[in-house]
């Protein structure tokens, strides 16, 4: 074991296991989690090679391998509660995403909430005994965020009663399902559905593509993998051209809308209930940016505890890197946004399947809030997680750009759900005219409940306007800050609605002004979820016993208050002594770094890097990796090099 680490936790001034198991709700769940990590870690079957030394079609390969092995060892557990499934996997897969994926993370979801008890009885038992391998089939060349525009159509045929599927045009062609290259014999197709000669919108179907018996495409379905692409290289996304596909009446999903036998078209309560698997992932992705973020800063900040670099003072031996204000300026806010996104992937979680559970009983009133807040925070969140992963391997020097530090790969896998589920910008702009629509409602005097109720007070504090009133108040108190962001909210909220009605003043259409408004749009949801994480994170303080505990987390969130507020500092009142209280924050936060990293409890297998290593031996490990280069099977490699040598 490295000594710098060890006299790091010796000197931390908390306890990691309280913590841990706070993060994980109990001691009990604690152990629960560990111990279906360890048979993960302890399976001599998962002891694959690095994928970084695989081409792409091998890592494929070993990711279906793995993926079917999962299957039949979760069986032989007896492991069937979803979250316990997830803590396997994730083991399982590490940084990377699996081959059954979307089966799992879509295909499934989507059989749950969309099918009738009917449908359910047919289709679970093939897609849960993976009979039936699926994947979710939306977005196409031409269109993925307007899906409105989605071209594939399903035309009722009544004589048969089947659906008739197909892509109409290059641009209609399904391109990026995740396993539909190669893996799933079905897809949940996303189509115009049209019966007695009028189209009624999106619908979903389930679609076999391939052959359940010999994996064969099935007449019409043309289908195959989309290339190389920036990660995500075990996952064969896919393309997919349907031409003239008949399927059963029974199989468009419908649990809210309906075709009945002679064509004619029931209505769903909410036309937006097609969209409900999308607003599930929304939610689930919350707790991933937490998951990659404090990955991330577990490597960087464990390997700046054991990493000497330069001099502070001359003639003094190199000090760790951690001791440089500099690289806890950059690691530490990073480290506040892990737990603060930590509580908030636990209360969007929450917060999905409580209204979930009132839209099966019938009550949509909710749909719109919690459609706002998983777009909002999907974006918020893995926004700032992206940019953090990045600071993190820039934090590690040059051997954060070495695969082995597992930067890199975090890197690539988390980033494309900036775009996946919703783009970002968009989710933005759907938060916006949520939080538009509320601030007009509690204007008219409506009282709103919820994330928005701050904006009540628009109507309490009228005449004076929002901007003019004050801002942070006692920077070393949370509830103060909390304030701040609420109030910094509200005041964005007011511009952005001004700006439209300004727009709209000039007689210019409801969707020009829209468009011209949109800056001030996403900043308001920017404001209105960093308010909302802020807000969790203080609320979770509340519930903490752990004395030691409670102290450094309070630590944390005043950091995370006061950098958002300098990163943001136009929106607030500028005070000058918040740069300073930072600063003596960093060095309250010194001591525990390590321990904060050590309780998000990573093992190496999961964290798969050299550098964040929990005995720090770093540089051994990264001489071992390199040894197992393909590059250095042989001493000479290229011939072509020996050849001109020769010559000379
Ligand atoms: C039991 C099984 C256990 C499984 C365990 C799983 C555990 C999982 C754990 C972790 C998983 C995390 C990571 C998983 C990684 C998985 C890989 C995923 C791969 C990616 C897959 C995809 O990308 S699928 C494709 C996704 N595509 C999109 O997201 C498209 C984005 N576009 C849209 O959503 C919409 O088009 C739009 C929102 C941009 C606009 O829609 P539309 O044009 O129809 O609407 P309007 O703008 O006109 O608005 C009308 C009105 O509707 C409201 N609204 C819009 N969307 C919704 C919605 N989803 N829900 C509710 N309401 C909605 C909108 O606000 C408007 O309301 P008004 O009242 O009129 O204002
Ligand atoms: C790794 C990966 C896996 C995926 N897996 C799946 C899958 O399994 N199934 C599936 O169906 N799809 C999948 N997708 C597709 C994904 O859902 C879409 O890429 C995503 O929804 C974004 O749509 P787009 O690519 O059309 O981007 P575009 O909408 O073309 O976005 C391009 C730019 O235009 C801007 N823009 C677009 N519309 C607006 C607007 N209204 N206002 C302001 N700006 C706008 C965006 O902000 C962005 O900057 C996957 C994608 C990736 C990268």
């Amino acid at each position: 074991m490295n000594p710098d680490i060890c006299r790091e936790r010796e000197n931390a001034t908390f306890n990691t296991e309280t913590l841990t198991n706070m993060l994980d709700g109990s001691a009990e769940k604690t152990r629960r989690r560990r111990e279906i990590e360890s048979l993960v870690i302890n399976d001599p079957d998962f002891q694959h090679d690095d994928p970084n030394f695989m081409s792409r079609s091998e890592r494929y390969d070993a990711a279906v391998k793995k993926s079917s092995q999962m299957i039949m060892k979760l069986r032989d557990y007896g492991i069937s509660d979803p979250e316990e499934i997830y803590f396997y996997k994730r083991t399982a897969r590490r940084t990377f995403h699996e081959a059954f994926g979307l089966h799992y993370t879509m295909f499934l979801p989507t059989l749950y909430s969309q099918c009738t008890p009917e449908q359910q009885k047919k289709w679970l038992p093939l897609a849960e005994n993976f009979k039936a391998l699926g994947t979710y089939a939306q977005t196409e060349l031409g269109h993925g965020t307007h899906i409105r525009k989605l071209e594939t159509t399903a035309t009722y045929d009544p004589s048969t009663q089947e659906f008739v599927l197909n892509c109409p045009t290059v641009s209609s062609i399904k391109w990026w399902p995740g396993g539909l290259g190669k893996t799933s014999n079905h897809a949940i197709v996303l189509a115009q559905l049209y019966t007695l000669g009028k189209c009624h919108g999106l619908h979903a179907f389930i679609v076999p593509i391939r052959c359940m018996k010999t994996h064969q495409p099935l007449p019409g379905v043309t289908v195959g993998d989309i290339g190389p692409k920036f990660g995500f290289e075990e996952v064969d996304n896919g393309y997919l051209k349907l031409e003239n596909v008949r399927i059963p009446r029974e199989n468009m999903l419908m649990k809210y809308a309906q075709v009945e036998p002679d064509g004619s078209y029931l209505k769903p309560p909410s036309d937006k209930l097609t969209y409900g698997t999308m607003v599930f992932i929304r939610a689930m992705i919350v707790g991933e940016s937490a998951r990659a973020l404090s990955k991330s800063c577990t490597i960087a900040i464990r390997y700046s505890a054991v990493r000497h670099q330069s001099e502070l003072r001359p003639g003094e031996p190199e000090p760790q890197i951690l001791d440089y204000q500099a690289q806890q300026y950059k690691l530490f806010p990073l480290l506040a946004a892990a737990y603060a996104f930590t509580f908030v992937g636990q209360y969007m979680s929450d917060t999905y399947h409580r209204i979930t559970g009132h839209i099966n009983q019938g009550d949509f009133s909710q749909l719109p809030e919690l459609h706002a807040l998983a777009a909002g925070l999907k974006a918020f969140t893995t926004w700032t997680a992206n940019a953090g992963i990045e600071v993190c391997r820039m934090a590690c020097g040059g051997h954060g750009y070495l695969c082995c530090s597992g930067l890199p790969d975090i890197y690539v896998t988390f980033t494309p759900t900036c775009t996946y589920e919703g783009e970002n910008t968009v989710m933005m702009l759907q938060t916006a005219r949520f939080l538009v629509k509320c601030y007009r409602q509690a204007r008219e005097g409506q009282q709103l409940s919820g994330t928005v109720s701050y904006l009540n007070e628009q109507q309490r504090l009228q005449p004076q306007p929002v901007s003019s009133r004050p801002t942070v108040v006692n920077i070393n108190d949370l509830a103060s800050l909390v304030e701040a962001y609420k109030l910094r909210a509200a005041k964005l909220v007011e511009v952005a609605a001004k700006s439209l009605q300004g727009e709209l003043q000039r007689s210019i259409s409801q969707e020009d002004a829209w468009n011209n408004s949109s800056i001030e749009l996403v900043r308001a949801s920017d404001a209105h979820c960093h308010y909302v994480v802020v807000e969790l994170f203080a609320a979770k303080l509340s519930e903490i016993s752990d004395t030691a505990v409670h102290s450094v987390l309070n630590t944390l969130a005043l950091l995370y208050a006061l950098h958002g507020i300098t990163l943001n500092s136009g929106d607030f009142l500028q005070l000058s002594q918040i740069t300073q209280r930072i600063k003596a924050l960093l060095v309250e936060i010194r001591p525990n770094a390590v321990a904060l990293v050590d309780s998000f409890d990573y093992n190496d297998e999961m964290l798969n890097s050299v550098l964040g290593r929990y005995d720090g031996n770093v540089y051994e490990s990264m001489f071992e990796w390199a040894k197992r280069s393909p590059l250095n099977r042989t001493e000479v490699r290229s011939f072509i090099i020996f050849n001109i040598i020769q010559k000379k």
